[in-house]
Order: structure tokens, then sequence, then C-alpha cells
């Protein structure tokens, strides 16, 4: 937070113009194509609830996000706002982030920016698809298999559907009742498994208790699974000389992350916190596979603290709010914190908040590079599903871009 909350009418003015910039896009976007939902993450409210606030994470997000919407909206032809286009005043406004981040109490800290990093993958993916429509009349399909009705699933998918439709996939879904059998998620999958429409098939997890993840996972054909779970995936990616066709996307997104980054990997001491199957084991394979030297901890390690300062790469996946704090560091280590828990948070609207596994207020003191939650590497999770969907995709057409 910026420690103030500012009104609206004591906003510096560069806060003040750059809402109505956003204000006059959004109108012109709206009126060049008023059925775009994506629109709707450039909401012009969210944006100046972001200002007013005080929120500098959501505030910077916001911005970034309306700057990518300009140059998306050029990719995607909306030739109508080719005014939009090259206009070096929707940057935001330094000062004022020089501003909050005194206010926030001087991190030493640089920022990896997931949410903006992402959003540069899925412009690069959207030019691609639009040389292969032009080239082959042909786009990227994913099929996401939903079962039950946990909001956060609902909401995961949601994002992947509208993420397809932003860089300009095609996305189909099955949605089955929380009482679905396991044969009938079974055949869901294999249905897709069947269309050569589709070259992406997922089954959002966590799946009901009464149906065996291991077999619906294992039940998703290996080339188009591109979530990575497949056990022959995974093995390959295990073993040294076989690569998988398909990594996960969470693990993967960490390592973009860093590469993205510009932090070297090869040669530095890592410790990735946690072994689950989704994350922590294939984050510490990836990580292996750029010649890091890898320690994986867990609850039963004991000296967890020490391990983790002996360590230039930090992966934090454990799952326990706050986890690492600011004195497991080593000085300017680089931290990619993969947590996502929910606190209670009796100030927020809505009663609660997200956290990483990461003690961030302190940990941003004494790392050199460091991802928040929200904005880090959750972002990256979809931005990766897409990448491998559209490797999927070049894989079955034959496409190879020049
Ligand atoms: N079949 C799969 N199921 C699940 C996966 C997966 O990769 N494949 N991962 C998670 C859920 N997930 C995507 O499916 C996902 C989780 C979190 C985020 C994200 O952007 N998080 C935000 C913060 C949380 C929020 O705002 O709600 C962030 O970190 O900025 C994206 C995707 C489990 N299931």
């Amino acid at each position: 937070m910026f420690g103030v909350c500012h009104r609206r009418a004591e906003l510096p003015k560069a806060a003040l113009r750059l809402c109505s910039l956003h204000q006059n896009f959004v109108t012109d976007v709206l009126s060049a194509s008023p059925a775009v939902e994506n629109v709707a993450s450039a909401d012009c409210a969210c944006f100046e609830q972001a200002i007013t606030s005080g929120d500098r994470q959501l505030y910077s997000t916001r911005s970034h996000e309306f700057q990518k919407l300009v140059k998306t909206s050029s990719v995607l032809g909306w030739n109508t706002i080719d005014k939009w286009k090259n206009r070096h005043d929707l940057l935001p406004p330094k000062s004022i982030l020089k501003k909050e981040a005194s206010i926030i109490s001087s991190p030493s800290a640089n920022i990896i920016d997931g949410e903006a990093i992402a959003q540069e993958i899925k412009l690069e993916i959207a030019e691609v698809v639009e040389k292969m429509r032009s080239a082959i009349g042909k786009v990227p399909g994913l099929a996401v298999v939903l079962v039950g009705s946990r909001r956060d699933s609902e909401t995961y998918v949601r994002r992947k559907q509208r993420a397809c439709e932003k860089v300009g996939f095609n996305s189909y879904g099955v949605s089955l009742p929380e009482t679905a059998t396991e044969e009938e998620v079974l055949e869901a999958v294999r249905k897709f498994n069947a269309d050569p429409n589709v070259h992406g098939v997922l089954v959002q997890l966590p799946l009901p208790r009464h149906i065996c993840e291991e077999k619906v996972v294992g039940a998703v054909s290996i080339q188009k699974d591109v979530d990575g779970f497949h056990p022959m995936n995974v093995g390959r990616l295990a073993m040294q000389g076989r690569a998988p066709l398909f990594v996960s996307c969470t693990p993967k997104g960490c390592i973009e992350l860093l590469l993205r980054s510009g932090v070297q990997i090869e040669g530095k001491h890592a410790v990735v916190i946690g072994r689950s199957n989704v994350v922590g084991m294939p984050a510490a394979l990836l990580l292996q596979r750029q010649n890091a030297t890898v320690t994986v901890v867990h609850s039963h390690t004991p000296n967890l603290a020490e391990v983790t300062r002996n360590s230039d790469i930090v992966i934090a996946a454990a799952g326990v709010p706050f986890m690492v704090q600011g004195s497991w560091l080593k000085p300017g280590a680089v931290v990619i914190d993969v947590g996502i828990n929910y606190i209670e948070d009796p100030d927020s609207e809505n009663g609660y908040r997200v956290v990483g596994d990461v003690y961030y207020a302190e940990a941003c003191q004494v790392a050199s590079l460091i991802t928040p939650v929200p904005g880090g590497v959750g972002p990256m999770t979809i931005a990766m599903l897409l990448s491998n969907t559209l490797d999927s995709a070049k894989l079955a057409f034959g496409f190879v871009e020049n």
C-alpha cells in the first residue's frame, strides 16, 4: 500500500490524466467492437479504484493492463482505434510510482511483474496465431473439463477461456456436475482426445474426491497434455536425454520469469521449498535442466532456514502463508513465490486477501529480485498453458514459423 489513501481530488495530476486517457481509450474500443468482452479487464472503474485506493500493486497492474490492451488491440486488428498506437504518454507516470515506492519502505528488491510478462507472452502468441490463421486458415484449440462448482476452479476456467479468446484460440469446454461419475469424466476426456480441432485437453484440478485424479490425468492423450501432468511427460522431464512433449504450466512459468528477468540459473544454488507433483518436483527438475544445483526441502527437512539462506534462487511452493522470512534469505537472492494462500483480512472489501509463502515485506528488503502475490507466478500459469497449446497445434499442423 502507499500508506496513504488518496481521494480523487487529491490525486497527482499525472494520475488524473491517465484516468481520463484510459476512459477515452475504453470508450473508443467499445464503440469499435462492443462485443469484445476482454475490454472488461481494462475497466475504467477498476483502474480509477486502483489509483484512488492507494493500492500500489493494483495500480501498477492496471496501468500495465491498459498499455498492453492498446498493443493487443492493434495485434487483433481493431483498426478503428489506430490512433491509440504508439502513444508513449500512456506509460504509467514514473514520478508516482517512485513516490509510492519510497512510502512503502524503500524495498531493495526489484519486483518481477508476472502480470506484465504474461501479457507480453500472450501478445507474442497472438501474433503467431495470426500468422497461422493467414497461412493455413487454422488456429489452436483448447478444451477444458470442469467437474463440480468450486468457485476458484470456475474462475480459473473462465480466465483460461477468456485468455484463449484474447489470443485467437478456439476454446471448448464441458462442465460436469459434482456428482458426475469417473466414467463420465473419462468419456469427456476421450471425446476431446479424438477431436482434431482440439490441440490441448485439460481437466481442472482438484477433482471431487470420488474421482481418481491419477486415472483421469493418465487418460489425457500425451500429445494433447498441455498441463504436462501425464506420467509419461513427467517421467521424460526427469530423465537425462529425454524431452517431455509438455511441461506443467506453473513451474514452467517460474523458469520463464527467471529467464525473462535476466537471471543466470546455470551454476547457481537453488532451493525448492515443497515437493508436490504439480509444482515443487517439476520446478526442481527444470532448474536442474538449466544446470543449477538444486536442493528440495519439505516439512521433514531440518534446518529449513539455513538451507534456504545458502541459496541464490528460492522457489517457495509450500502452501504455507508467510513461511519464508527475510532472515531465511541470502542477501541478493532471487525469490519466486508460488504460494496462493487466502487469509482473513477484515480491512479488505471481501474480508480476505491472497498472500504468498514468502513474507514479502521482509523478503523485499533482502532479495535482489522477487515476485509478488498476486501478480507474480499466478498469471504465468495461464500464459504457459497457451504457449503449450500453441506448441501442440504447431506440431499437429506441421506449422513452422518463418
Ligand atoms: N488442470 C489444472 N488445474 C489447476 C492448475 C493447473 O495448472 N492445471 N493450477 C491451479 C489453478 N490455476 C489454473 O488452473 C491458477 C491458479 C492461480 C492463478 C492466478 O493467476 N492467481 C493469482 C492470484 C489468485 C487470484 O487472484 O485468484 C496470482 O497469483 O496473481 C491462475 C491459475 C490449480 N488447478
